[in-house]
């Protein structure tokens, strides 16, 4: 089959966005002409906020770029330092100000006053990104008017962020000389679930972007500069997020895409620590981890990486490395499928708040079976995903995952309707504000691990 006629046949997929993730034989056409033409686009480099936060960070990260003659990467970008949480802020301000009062917002002032000034001491012009600040003042106001603020307006209201980041520094790459083209995510293919602020990447994202990426690189070469975190819900077609920190899983995702060499996220620590430095600033960094550790680290807290990154990572079997952008000469840590655990002890310690816990007793089904069935369906028929579970014949202990909600807490209905359920079979006592600290380590020493630490006089050596 020709190449044009193996792309038209993925684009008819893609369009047709009911059918288009079943047709998983059709991936692997797009993944073989990426193979063919392997060694153009080489890897993925994604720039957190705290690393595109100021005109002078942009630069930094520029030379940085350039300092890699021999690399041709992708380029992610998130939105510049804490952009996000401003717009989430003036977003939830908007709602009770009143219209005449938006243009007065602080958070918009902040917003625009910092990337105006990024645009002016870079050196660029003002006009890429003046419509997207007018339109998000309309939005503002608009939200005004309506007096509420939608999840699905959150995403558009977040969007601003990295629409503006990438095209602030892909106009400045050009104006230095390094030929650059800005790209929106939802505009080239990622395709996600319509769970807006927490949307899922759907299968026929993975053709559709290599398809776009590749297609533009071979026909006019230019570094691609794309908006991380960003999607576009299949049936919605709206602009959809991918969660809190989601733009490692932007870069994750276009590495597999395009079958690259190495994933790079860029981060302002010297990578993925032993334990998270705001509480212990004693962390060192961790030199190797396998996909899978890197996995339970960010699922069980680490801010460092987001929950979801390493799937697209460990599918694609590429390599993925944090790096600190303050530090380049740092080695960092290198996320591979398998590494060497003879010496592996305890790798990570990770904390994570905020949690719900359930503890859920029933003397009545003692010695009768169906017991874990009954409470397991009801988490399912509400749509509630189970963390961590303790049990006995009749009780069980159980953590709420609220990794799907935005404010990672869960919110009060939605306990009140589980805890409703559960009395119907049990006694149930709710514990909120809990925490859950993981130990990430070797499984083989895992007693090892638990004499240390927990050593029998009862006294925990967790120095946290
Ligand atoms: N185990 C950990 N290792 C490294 N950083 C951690 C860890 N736990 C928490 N962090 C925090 O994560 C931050 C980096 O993640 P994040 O802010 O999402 O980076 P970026 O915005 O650059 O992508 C660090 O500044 C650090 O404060
Ligand atoms: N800007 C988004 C997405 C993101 O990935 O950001 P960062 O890379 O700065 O964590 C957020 O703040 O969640």
């Amino acid at each position: 089959m020709g190449k044009r006629n193996a792309f038209v046949k993925i684009e008819l997929r893609v369009r047709c966005e009911r059918q288009a993730f079943a047709v998983v034989e059709k991936l692997e056409i797009g993944f073989k002409i990426v193979e063919e033409n392997a060694g153009q686009l080489s890897c993925v480099m994604k720039f957190g906020g705290s690393s595109v936060a100021s005109a002078d960070r942009m630069r930094e990260v520029a030379d940085l770029i350039l300092g890699f003659p021999e690399e041709r990467p992708v380029i992610v970008l998130s939105a510049m330092g804490k952009t996000t949480n401003k717009l989430l802020q003036g977003g939830e301000k908007a709602v009770s100000c009143g219209v005449s009062k938006v243009s007065a917002i602080d958070e918009l002032n902040v917003i625009k006053e910092l990337h105006l000034t990024t645009v002016d001491e870079l050196g660029v012009d003002r006009s890429i990104i003046s419509e997207l600040l007018e339109e998000l003042e309309q939005l503002l106001t608009g939200i005004a008017l309506m007096k509420e603020l939608t999840t699905r307006t959150k995403d558009y209201l977040v969007s601003f962020g990295e629409r503006m980041s990438t095209r602030i520094f892909a106009a400045y790459l050009n104006k230095i000389g390094a030929k650059a083209r800005q790209y929106d995510a939802f505009d080239i293919g990622f395709i996600t679930t319509d769970e807006f602020t927490n949307a899922d990447i759907l299968e026929a994202t993975y053709p559709a972007v290599a398809k776009r990426l590749h297609g533009d690189w071979v026909n006019d070469p230019a570094i691609p500069v794309v908006t991380g975190f960003l999607g576009k819900g299949w049936k919605s077609c709206a602009i959809t997020t991918l969660g809190r920190g989601g733009s490692d899983l932007t870069a994750t995702t276009i590495g597999k895409a395009l079958g690259l060499r190495e994933i790079q996220v860029w981060k302002d620590v010297d990578g993925v620590l032993t334990c998270d430095p705001n509480i212990y600033p004693g962390a060192e960094p961790v030199p190797y981890l396998t996909f899978d550790e890197a996995a339970e680290l960010a699922y069980f807290g680490a801010q460092v990486l987001h929950p979801q990154s390493m799937r697209p990572a460990r599918e694609g079997d590429i390599p993925v490395r944090v790096k600190n952008s303050y530090k380049p000469k740092a080695p960092g840590t290198l996320i591979t499928k398998a590494r060497d655990m003879s010496e592996a002890v305890l790798t990570s310690i990770v904390l994570k708040r905020n949690v719900t816990m359930l503890d859920i007793v029933s003397t009545r089904m003692l010695g009768q079976f169906g017991f874990l069935a009954k409470v397991f369906s009801i988490f399912e028929d509400l749509g509630i995903s189970v963390d961590v579970v303790a049990t006995s014949e009749v009780s069980i202990s159980l953590t709420l995952d609220p990794s799907k909600l935005w404010s990672r807490d869960l919110i009060q209905q939605e306990l009140d309707h589980v805890v409703e359920e559960l009395e119907k079979i049990a006694v149930v006592k709710l514990l909120q504000h809990r925490s859950i600290i993981s130990l990430i380590g070797n499984v083989q020493r895992s007693s090892l691990i638990l004499e240390k630490d927990f050593p029998f006089d009862g006294c925990s050596t967790l120095n946290m």
